[in-house]
């Protein structure tokens, strides 16, 4: 399949989101760059996980163009679709394991429906997954509700690779971790992302994600994207993007050197 000559794997041109007559998105623009992480950022109710569900096909634009892998998926048929589909993972922000399923069952959950594998090479494919986001085997026969939020996470995570994936789309990833596993969680982001080629796409309110993984930001304000590096979006005057970066929080994830902010 031909794929656009400078690398770009998910195109966004003019997307138009509405949702219970409200204006989400207007003519939103956004390139992904093939192997980068991609940080999504805004304020509460902004969009973020909209744009995330709209790029996957969960909801339908009102308006406008998205490619991934150099195809819409608005213009495939099922079986296109499903092909479109089992080249990225996804972990959704409660990291959405069905709770009356063993962890590797519900690891084992997107090879079922994709590929139909003998149950002993699921079991060791499930087994590999869970070793690659730091689990041990043993997690495999326990169920979420016996998991930390971090171990859960991680979990998701790994249903999110069973695939292989080339994109992994990630909803707050660290949303309601304390910061040693925050940050755990972030190295482990990054260490996948280098090893297997992968290509995150990321919504995060985690400022310290932020300076740690992401090579670009997007912030959504006004309902439209403003997208560079960190300290490219910095420079930008809006004053959300300001607050954001500049306030207490932001002065100390960013590390300005201003004096000895904590
Ligand atoms: N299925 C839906 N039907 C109607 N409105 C929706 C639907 N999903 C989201 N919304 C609305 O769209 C807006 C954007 O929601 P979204 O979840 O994308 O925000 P967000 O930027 O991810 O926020 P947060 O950081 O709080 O998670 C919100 O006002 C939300 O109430």
């Amino acid at each position: 399949m031909m794929e656009p000559a400078n690398d770009t794997i998910i195109s966004v041109r003019g997307l138009v989101t509405q949702l219970g007559g409200r204006l989400i998105h207007d003519h939103v623009d956004l390139d992904v760059r093939r192997g980068e992480v991609i940080a999504i950022v805004g304020g509460s109710g902004s969009g973020k996980s909209v744009l995330l569900r709209t790029i996957i096909g969960l909801l339908t634009p009102h308006d406008g163009h998205i490619e991934v892998f150099g195809e819409n998926a608005a213009g495939l048929d099922s079986g296109g679709l499903r092909r479109l589909q089992r080249r990225w993972g996804v972990l959704f922000q409660d990291g959405a394991l069905y709770s009356s399923q063993t962890v590797a069952e519900n690891i084992q959950v997107p090879l079922r429906e994709y590929a139909k594998l003998p149950q002993q090479l699921m079991d060791e494919i499930a087994g590999v997954k869970l070793h690659m986001v730091g689990l041990s085997e043993d997690a495999g026969s326990k169920y979420p509700s016996e998991l930390s939020g971090g171990m859960r996470k991680r979990a998701g995570l790994a249903r999110a690779l069973v695939l292989d994936p080339e994109i992994v789309f990630l909803d707050e990833p660290t949303a309601g971790l304390d910061p040693i596993a925050a940050n755990a969680f972030d190295m482990l982001i990054r260490n996948l992302q280098q090893s297997l080629g992968l290509t995150v796409f990321m919504v995060t309110h985690d400022l310290d994600t932020l300076r740690s993984i992401a090579d670009r930001v997007a912030v959504l304000v006004n309902k439209t994207l403003k997208v560079g590096t960190i300290e490219e979006v910095m420079r930008d005057n809006d004053p959300w993007i300001q607050e954001y970066f500049s306030g207490p929080r932001g002065r100390a994830a960013m590390k300005v050197s201003d004096g000895n902010q904590s």
